[in-house]
């Protein structure tokens, strides 16, 4: 479990102070415009980027106390259109800093529909495959180094993670986040452009601008179409589902010229 107390960042890219907890079994989805910050606060969410003002706590330990190596037992970042530096093949790259049981390879490689790529090169893969196995692979290290009697899966930050996908596998990774967010009592955190990915997948919604986190909460209460409209300078159409009746936000029905 991460827990952040009046966390942030004084120098540019600045993230206003901020309070949280990063549950285990929880999906949360950072949202927010262009230059919002979401990828700065991902950063600082991973210790990548140490916090400059407040603290975050790791599993009771202060973030930035945690050696390098086990810190890795516990946290995987998957950036933003990270690029494989070798003609590995799939499953070797899935696999790379972790030591994983071939069912567990397998088994990520099925869940991300990857099953069928297992043996081809990575360098041959489209940019949506290859997206997908990144993000396998982040799930990898968290599943393959975590201590049998540890109590959680871990925290698994995703930046962007369905940028290359079809709308099809978009809905396919949302769903099985949310399995391995339940099946493994892992922690989630998903920066998400697509706004009606977030509402239906996230358990809670962070909506940043300008550096600070301006909304949180459930996504019904965060991603109200007025205010959704005034921050991302949009024109929106709110619409709900005929069965479900979830809200969501309609852009490409309603586009004026
Ligand atoms: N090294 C840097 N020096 C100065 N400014 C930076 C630096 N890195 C990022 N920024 C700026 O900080 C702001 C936040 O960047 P960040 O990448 O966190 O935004 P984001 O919300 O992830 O944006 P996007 O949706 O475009 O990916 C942007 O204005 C960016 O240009």
């Amino acid at each position: 479990m991460l827990t952040l107390h009046q966390a942030g960042f004084t120098t540019t890219p600045s993230i206003a102070p901020l309070d949280g907890t990063l549950r285990p079994g929880e999906l949360l989805a950072i949202v927010g415009p262009n230059g919002a910050g979401k990828s700065t606060l991902l950063s600082m969410l991973s210790g990548f980027r140490p916090c400059e003002q407040g603290e975050l706590h790791l599993d009771g330990k202060r973030l930035s106390d945690w050696p390098i190596s086990e810190l890795a037992n516990r946290r995987a970042l998957v950036a933003q259109q990270e690029l494989p530096g070798f003609d590995w093949q799939t499953f070797e790259l899935v696999s790379l800093g972790s030591n994983p049981s071939n069912a567990l390879i397998a088994e990520l490689l099925h869940d991300l529909d990857l099953i069928h790529l297992a043996k081809r090169s990575v360098l041959s893969l489209s940019g949506g495959e290859r997206q997908r196995v990144m993000i396998a692979r982040g799930a990898c290290q968290l599943l393959s180094r975590r201590s049998p009697t540890a109590k959680d899966g871990g925290l698994l930050l995703l930046d962007e993670p369905t940028s290359a996908l079809d709308i099809g596998q978009q809905q396919r990774l949302m769903r099985q986040l949310r399995t391995w967010a339940e099946r493994h009592h892992m922690a989630i955190v998903c920066v998400l452009h697509d706004l009606n990915l977030a509402g239906t997948y996230a358990d809670r919604v962070w909506l940043l601008h300008q550096g600070q986190r301006i909304a949180h909460g459930t996504p019904a209460e965060v991603l109200d179409p007025q205010r959704i409209a005034a921050i991302y300078h949009a024109d929106i159409t709110a619409l709900s589902h005929p069965a479900s009746h979830r809200s969501g936000i309609a852009t490409w029905l309603a586009l004026a010229r």
